[in-house]
């Protein structure tokens, strides 16, 4: 995937944190463009938190630097700071009175934020219904929509969520993906959430970043961006043949395929390539009359994925 320099809206470079001996984050680094939703990944005590606290300015890093739009967290804190909407702890409201009434307060705190922006964030997370309605008698859900509708009023370039589907139900984790999905499109803006759920990361993320321990694990496109990788990336795909050992000679030939296990009873060879090498080697096959039966692609899981990654720590 080629990256667009001007569309790198946040950057972590070797940021760490530590406490006494303990190192907490370590040397992480990693982009969150325009348009992504990312997702930063880790089992219990990874190091998610202590991430995006230091990324919003709550607590302090020993090493490194976060850049917002290209500014310094550290050196210019109210600069990087005005691109950045945040939910790290719950979001507070006053539960007596109603939502409107809640993002009109912050208005009044805040400079250049105009009654028709309310109407337009209220409208993006789904709340124009409940407006009128005391934040008392909302869901977890519509809450934790409100609090995103507040971070979206200044037109932030990066909404940065820390575990946005805690405690919500499945229909409120799909609810929350489906309006984050329209607030990157929609607000044209990076979104970064934290999440030890893989299976939530999966459906609402566009990448995830993995972490353990502190460190950066691995970095990984979900779905449709996948796909698109795929064409140039290798995969494992199994072919049966009607003659293995002819068909393992001519694969040990050929550049770019490699060989990745041998399985004779099912009279199968498995190979490593792109989709071009695959072509290849299909021909190749098919010219030399080996005889192939079926090819098909062998699909890892994104769970199997993470247990390698991170050496079985299982992430659910
Ligand atoms: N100020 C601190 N002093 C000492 N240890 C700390 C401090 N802050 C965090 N830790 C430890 O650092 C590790 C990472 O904590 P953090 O809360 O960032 O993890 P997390 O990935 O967000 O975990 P969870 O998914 O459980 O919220 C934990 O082991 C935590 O106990």
């Amino acid at each position: 995937m080629k990256v667009h320099e001007e569309d790198v809206v946040l950057r972590l470079q070797q940021v760490t944190k530590k406490a006494g001996k303990q190192v907490i984050v370590d040397q992480l680094s990693f982009d969150v463009r325009k348009g992504e939703i990312v997702g930063l990944l880790g089992p219990n005590g990874a190091g998610k938190t202590t991430t995006i606290r230091m990324i919003v300015g709550l607590i302090g890093m020993t090493g490194g630097d976060v850049l917002i739009k290209g500014h310094s967290i550290r050196s210019s804190f109210a600069k990087a700071i005005s691109h950045v909407g945040a939910i790290v702890e719950n979001p507070e409201f006053y539960p007596y009175m109603t939502g409107w009434d809640n993002l009109k307060q912050y208005q009044r705190m805040t400079i250049g934020i105009t009654e028709e922006r309310i109407k337009q964030v209220v409208e993006i997370v789904g709340l124009s219904e409940a407006m009128g309605k005391k934040v008392r008698s909302y869901s977890l859900g519509m809450r934790q929509r409100l609090g995103i509708a507040q971070a979206l009023l200044h037109s932030p370039s990066i909404l940065i969520l820390d575990e946005p589907t805690n405690g919500l139900d499945p229909s409120g984790i799909r609810e929350m993906r489906d309006y984050l999905k329209q607030i990157a499109q929609k607000e044209e803006i990076a979104i970064l959430v934290s999440s030890h759920l893989l299976s939530e990361m999966e459906m609402m993320c566009s990448r995830v970043v993995v972490i353990q321990q502190g460190k950066f694990v691995h970095q990984q496109l979900i779905g449709a961006q996948q796909q698109g990788q795929e064409q140039t990336a290798a995969n494992d795909i199994r072919i049966r043949v009607r003659e293995l050992e002819k068909a393992e000679q001519v694969v040990r030939g050929l550049d770019g395929v490699q060989l990745v296990q041998l399985d004779t009873a099912a009279s199968e060879l498995e190979v490593s390539c792109n989709d071009e090498a695959l072509a290849l080697c299909v021909e190749e096959l098919c010219r030399q009359q080996i005889g192939v039966y079926r090819i098909v692609e062998v699909k890892r899981s994104l769970e199997d994925e993470f247990l390698a990654w991170t050496g079985g720590s299982r992430i659910v």
